[in-house]
């Protein structure tokens, strides 16, 4: 699946276009009901694309109930691969009950059965694959539907060169971190290798990789089977580095990733320069990855790739089929049951 992210996202894109929101009056703000390492994920991911390019405001609920503010003017983006999602079926039901506009995307299950009710137009991606790694597909649907409404802030020449530039990104990722290039040359295993015994600490800066933090971070859980932890810069400088002089011995269970941008404002790249500085004399391990591309799209999916990678090679390491979430059924199963 990782290997093969260039056809993914070409393809999600491909149905997008075919999408039809004529009926879909124009929004003053959007909110994306949506959970988990595919939805939510791809709802943060297309936030931090738009940041400086949208003029509405997105805001994204992974709660059981949306916001009060619902209103006529918004419109409610209701992303859940499975379709099945519990938290965002009730979000979906409640805002659809009051009667605003919505569009939804997802593979199929009860989503898709109380989309066709309600009459919302419905973005199907193709199903089958565990919905964090359907990351392509959500991630290129959401996309497309801020675009055909106009909402993406930009023209469809330069959208469609960030896409060739994403694609291409995408393959040489896939060439450079790929299981057939050995250890040597292979970023990926290198830092799997590294972050064996330790707890990884993912920093991303605000707002440039911050979304990418929490993509890697729900990788090293869902896949590793590992507790990880993201936060941002400059964020993290206010509070938690205090916590930085706690006990040597366990401080230095926590190994600390860096995800820079070298088109990030220069005050940001300041901070993580005088971050390694600190953390290279008492964390376990500190590693900075530069985000790879021209265009913003590329430069984040450039990260959420080799983070992927990262993820399954430190699961092989451990001795773990990244696949199973035996965790996430058993909470899934203990509420079926109430
Ligand atoms: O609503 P969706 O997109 O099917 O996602 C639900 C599940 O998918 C996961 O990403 C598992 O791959 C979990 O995080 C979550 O429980």
């Amino acid at each position: 699946m990782v290997d093969d992210y260039t056809r993914q996202f070409r393809e999600a894109w491909g149905r997008v276009e075919q999408a039809d929101l004529a009926g879909i009056p124009m929004p003053d703000h959007v909110l994306i009901l949506g959970t988990g390492g595919g939805s939510a994920t791809a709802a943060t991911l297309l936030r931090t694309y738009l940041y400086d390019r949208s003029e509405v405001p997105i805001e994204i609920c992974q709660a059981y109930q949306p916001p009060a503010y619902l209103r006529r003017t918004t419109l409610v983006v209701a992303v859940s691969y499975s379709g099945n999602t519990q938290e965002t079926l009730q979000a979906y039901e409640q805002a659809a009950a009051s009667g605003v506009s919505a569009v939804v995307i997802t593979a199929g299950g009860e989503l898709a059965a109380r989309a066709r009710s309600y009459g919302h137009p419905v973005i199907h991606v193709p199903g089958g694959t565990p919905p964090r790694m359907a990351i392509g597909y959500l991630f290129m649907a959401l996309l497309g539907v801020f675009h055909k409404l106009g909402l993406a802030g930009n023209t469809g020449v330069e959208l469609a060169e960030q896409l060739g530039e994403l694609y291409a990104v995408l393959a040489e990722g896939a060439r450079r971190w790929g299981t057939a290039m050995p250890v040597t040359d292979n970023e990926a295993k290198q830092l799997a290798l590294a972050l064996r015994g330790h707890i990884p600490v993912v920093y991303g800066l605000n707002p440039n990789t911050g979304a990418v933090a929490e993509r890697w971070k729900r990788q090293f859980g869902e896949n590793a089977k590992v507790m990880a932890f993201a936060n941002l810069l400059p964020d993290a400088h206010h509070d938690e580095a205090v916590g930085w002089e706690m006990e040597r011995e366990l401080f230095g269970r926590f190994f600390f990733i860096l995800l820079t941008d070298d088109q990030a404002p220069r005050v940001l790249q300041q901070r993580v320069a005088a971050t390694v500085e600190v953390l290279r004399e008492r964390a376990g391990g500190v590693r900075v990855v530069q985000a790879r591309g021209r265009g913003r799209l590329a430069r984040l999916f450039s990260l959420v790739h080799l983070g992927d990678y990262v993820s399954l090679y430190l699961a092989l390491l451990r001795g773990i089929d990244p696949t199973p979430v035996p965790m996430i059924e058993h909470f899934k199963a203990v509420l079926s049951r109430s």
